[in-house]
């Protein structure tokens, strides 16, 4: 006997990165795609849509209504900062595990979510980054920041990006200032002659957003020393990159009972 596909619905299925969870759900025989939503489109297929035929899949413009009728497993989530606190609610509290890839959310409001998942039993899955590579260059930086504690981060994305600094970068950071007794980095009579010429400040240290088109998602974390300097980079050069993170999730979140932030808890 076969286990059952697991079902996936996919909010934000007509962007960026949506297209390619949907790419992905449709290639692996364990996945059923079973809808999509996307606050741009209602009733049409999804396949046909986003350029992959037809695949017998509608987009659904309601949440809720999309999920009480195709009653997935997992919602995967790419949409924007700001729909993704309610998208989540939305799912725990109908007992589907949300998958979440879209960033914006803080510490606090993952911490309400992680609560509310307790409280329904449901298992879910926060990453704001789902390549391995970033989750190693996160890893990384945490390491090297205990013994070279002085630090900048400087994120670089594609300039369609809507929040700032990215995810990943607060993620990063928060690692960091785990391990980095706080203290303000460099001159203690700096002044900033153009607002915001040293970067957002972040327990002692700065991180900084570039917005470019021709990027996708590339990050370096900057350490200095005493007479030495090191670079710890992770560039995504294409979308692709993240999509084993994003089938692992949906796989693993099948076996959690609680809400868990970072694809590094599901990694051995
Ligand atoms: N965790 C990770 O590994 C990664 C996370 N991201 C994050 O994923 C999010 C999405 O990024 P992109 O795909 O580049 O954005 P995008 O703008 O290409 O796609 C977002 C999609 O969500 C839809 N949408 C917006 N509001 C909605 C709502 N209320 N209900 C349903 N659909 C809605 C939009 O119509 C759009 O199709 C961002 O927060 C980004 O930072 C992006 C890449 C990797
Ligand atoms: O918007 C993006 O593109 C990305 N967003 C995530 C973030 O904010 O860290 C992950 C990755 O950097 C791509």
């Amino acid at each position: 006997m076969t286990d059952k596909p697991i079902r996936v619905a996919v909010a934000g299925a007509k962007g960026r990165m949506g297209r390619e969870v949907v790419k992905l759900l449709v290639q692996e025989s364990d996945f059923a795609f079973v809808v999509g939503i996307d606050a741009r489109l209602d009733g049409v297929d999804v396949g046909t849509t986003i350029g992959l035929g037809e695949l017998g899949v509608p987009f659904v413009r309601d949440l809720e209504r999309a999920l009480d009728v195709y009653k997935p497993d997992v919602l995967v989530d790419f949409t924007t900062p700001a729909a993704v606190r309610r998208h989540v609610e939305v799912a725990l509290d109908r007992g589907v595990r949300p998958v979440v890839g879209t960033t914006g959310l803080s510490e606090a409001e993952v911490e309400e979510l992680a609560r509310r998942a307790q409280m329904r039993g449901v298992g879910g899955v926060i990453a704001p980054n789902f390549a391995i590579g970033a989750v190693l260059m996160m890893k990384f930086a945490q390491m090297a920041a205990k013994y070279l504690p002085h630090v900048e981060i400087i994120e670089l994305h594609h300039d369609q990006k809507l929040d700032a600094p990215s995810g990943t970068a607060l993620k990063t950071a928060e690692g960091i200032q785990r391990v980095r007794a706080e203290f303000r980095q460099g001159h203690p009579d700096e002044t900033e002659l153009l607002e915001g010429a040293r970067g957002a400040y972040v327990g002692g240290f700065r991180i900084h957003s570039v917005r470019l088109p021709g990027l996708v998602a590339h990050q370096e974390v900057l350490f200095g020393g005493e007479g030495q300097l090191l670079t710890i980079r992770h560039d995504a050069l294409s979308r692709s990159c993240f999509m084993p993170g994003v089938a692992l999730a949906i796989r693993r979140v099948m076996t959690l009972d609680r809400l868990v932030y970072g694809l590094e808890h599901l990694l051995d």
